[in-house]
């Protein structure tokens, strides 16, 4: 079974590499295996000779950039090495890199950038620490506009490692070559776009020290995920495959309810019912077949429903309506205590109410999947869920608030669960930015829930599941087609 991807984050990072350094690797060993890491990169780029021009910076990150030079002038390249502030100012390991280094080296404005096969931007890594300007942002302008392409050492400089964010300006990377384990902006937007494909070299800091000093912010991909995915056995039953109901709007708002239990009957859910209030009953009994419909009246209707036990996961939200039915809606599911996905109207008419989500959701397996629009909303007057810069934090923070996973809808979807676990989805595409695809979403994270899979387990493989299955269409995909999508998507991962 393949392990899941650890992302380790700048602090994370520094504190496996100081392990690695306590337990006998020295620090300028790792310098040397990660500039050595970015001469192979250069070289696949660039094979059999050409001019390499190499940016450094004053910090560790320029020093595998002098490592990198050293290797592939030995390798029969011709380098130019540009430095960005003051030589005799190097430190430590990267000190040690530099007297290595034999060639010459010039102002990193004035680097040959014209005359290059390749550029090796290693201006600045995970030490980051303000935004990008003079000299430094001069350097990164004339990279980006030399038309040559750019190999990033670790990340492209001027993105911030914790967030993705451009930090005033930042290098668009034809590729980046990072170490020991990807770092939150390689997957972020809109860091991910700047790095290019990630190479991820092994320079000996074990996945041991890895996960005991990261260990709680993953990848998004089938190996997070992929051992509690459900596998109907020959002797199962639809009735041990879960029941998942979803409520639906009134007689003009019906179609999103019906996406989401067609996709939670697709993804495995014995049964599927949609709840219906009673002057749309005729629309939706029109429109469903495999799935069965029940009248349904607001929250009493509701709180009648659920007395059936074997109902065990719940959609709120698709085109509810936004008011206080909804809320009161919400307010019978929770009491009720099954498995529950809030989403859109469900989280919109608490508009301003979030302490009402505070702690709420503690006792049943709950999952919220707002976009950042809806995000904002309900948190409104809670400047500590909305400002963190990163959009991991803003998820961890709101699922450790309302005891809830939080899945941050995006182009780099986040899921957080109140014990800390996060992880990045990265699998998106913009054909999924379609009418009723988070419809979808919600069923398909229901109908795994109703078969018993864990909160977080059930919102990641949500989430990979609907991307792939968008991806897998393309253009022209519409919200009608996932879940038409994802037996193919299945078949892919439990063959
Ligand atoms: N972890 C590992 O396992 C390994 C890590 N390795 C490498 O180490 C890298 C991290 O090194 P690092 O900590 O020295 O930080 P780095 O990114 O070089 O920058 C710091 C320097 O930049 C400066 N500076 C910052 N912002 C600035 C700005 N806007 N404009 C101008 N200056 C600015 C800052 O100055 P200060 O803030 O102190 O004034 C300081 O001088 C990492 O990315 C990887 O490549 C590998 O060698 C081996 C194994
Ligand atoms: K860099």
């Amino acid at each position: 079974m393949t392990a899941p991807e650890l992302v380790l984050t700048p602090s994370e990072m520094r504190q496996a590499d100081l392990e690695a350094i306590t337990r006998g690797i020295p620090g300028i060993e790792l310098m040397r295996r990660a500039g050595r890491a970015v001469a192979d990169s250069a070289e696949k780029l660039v094979s059999g000779g050409g001019r390499i021009v190499i940016v450094a910076g004053p910090g560790q990150n320029g020093g595998d950039g002098f490592v990198a030079a050293a290797v592939l002038v030995e390798r029969g390249y011709r380098v130019s090495l540009g430095f960005l502030g003051t030589l005799n100012r190097l430190t430590g390991d990267a000190a040690e890199a530099a007297r290595d280094w034999m060639g010459e080296v010039g102002p990193a404005e004035d680097a040959p950038f014209q005359e290059a096969d390749l550029i090796i931007d290693a201006l600045f890594g995970t030490g980051l620490s303000r935004n990008l300007d003079g000299a430094a942002r001069h350097a990164v302008d004339r990279m980006n506009g030399s038309g040559c392409p750019i190999l990033a050492v670790d990340l492209p400089s001027g993105i911030d490692g914790d967030t993705g964010e451009v930090r005033g300006i930042a290098v668009k990377a034809a590729s980046t070559v990072t170490f020991a384990a990807r770092k939150p902006c390689h997957l972020l937007m809109p860091g991910r776009a700047f790095s290019g494909p990630v190479e991820v070299a092994d320079i000996g800091i074990g996945r041991e020290i890895l996960a005991a000093k990261g260990g709680s912010l993953f990848a998004n991909n089938p190996a997070l995920w992929l051992h509690v995915l459900p596998k109907p056995g020959l002797s199962s039953h639809k009735y041990e495959r879960g029941h998942t109901l979803v409520a639906s709007g009134g007689a003009t708002r019906t179609g999103a309810a019906r996406l989401a239990a067609r996709a939670a009957l697709r993804i495995g859910s014995g049964l599927v019912t949609v709840a219906s209030p009673p002057e749309a009953i005729g629309v939706n009994a029109a429109h469903l077949t495999a799935i069965m419909l029940k009248g349904c009246d607001g929250p009493e209707g509701l709180h009648a429903i659920l007395q059936d036990t074997r109902l065990n996961a719940l959609v709120l939200g698709p085109a509810l309506g936004v008011h206080a039915g909804t809320r009161a809606m919400v307010a019978v599911a929770v009491q009720a205590r099954r498995s529950l996905v809030l989403d859109a109207d469900a989280l919109t008419s608490f508009e301003g109410l979030a302490s009402e989500f505070h702690g709420a959701f503690r006792h049943a397996p709950t999952v919220l999947t707002p976009h950042d629009g809806e995000f904002n909303r309900l948190f409104k007057g809670h400047p500590d869920m909305i400002d963190p810069e990163s959009k991991i934090e803003k998820a961890r923070r709101a699922a450790a608030y309302t005891g809830a996973v939080v899945l941050l809808k995006g182009a780099d979807t986040v899921i957080a669960a109140p014990d800390g676990r996060a992880a990045i989805n990265e699998n998106g595409t913009p054909y999924l930015a379609t009418a009723g695809s988070g419809d979808t979403l919600c069923g398909l994270i229901a109908g795994l829930m109703a078969q018993n899979v864990s909160a977080f387990e059930a919102a990641c493989a949500g989430a990979w599941i609907h991307a792939e299955a968008g991806a897998s269409f393309g253009p022209g995909l519409i919200a009608e087609d996932l879940a038409e999508l994802v037996p193919g998507v299945l078949r892919g991962l439990l063959k």
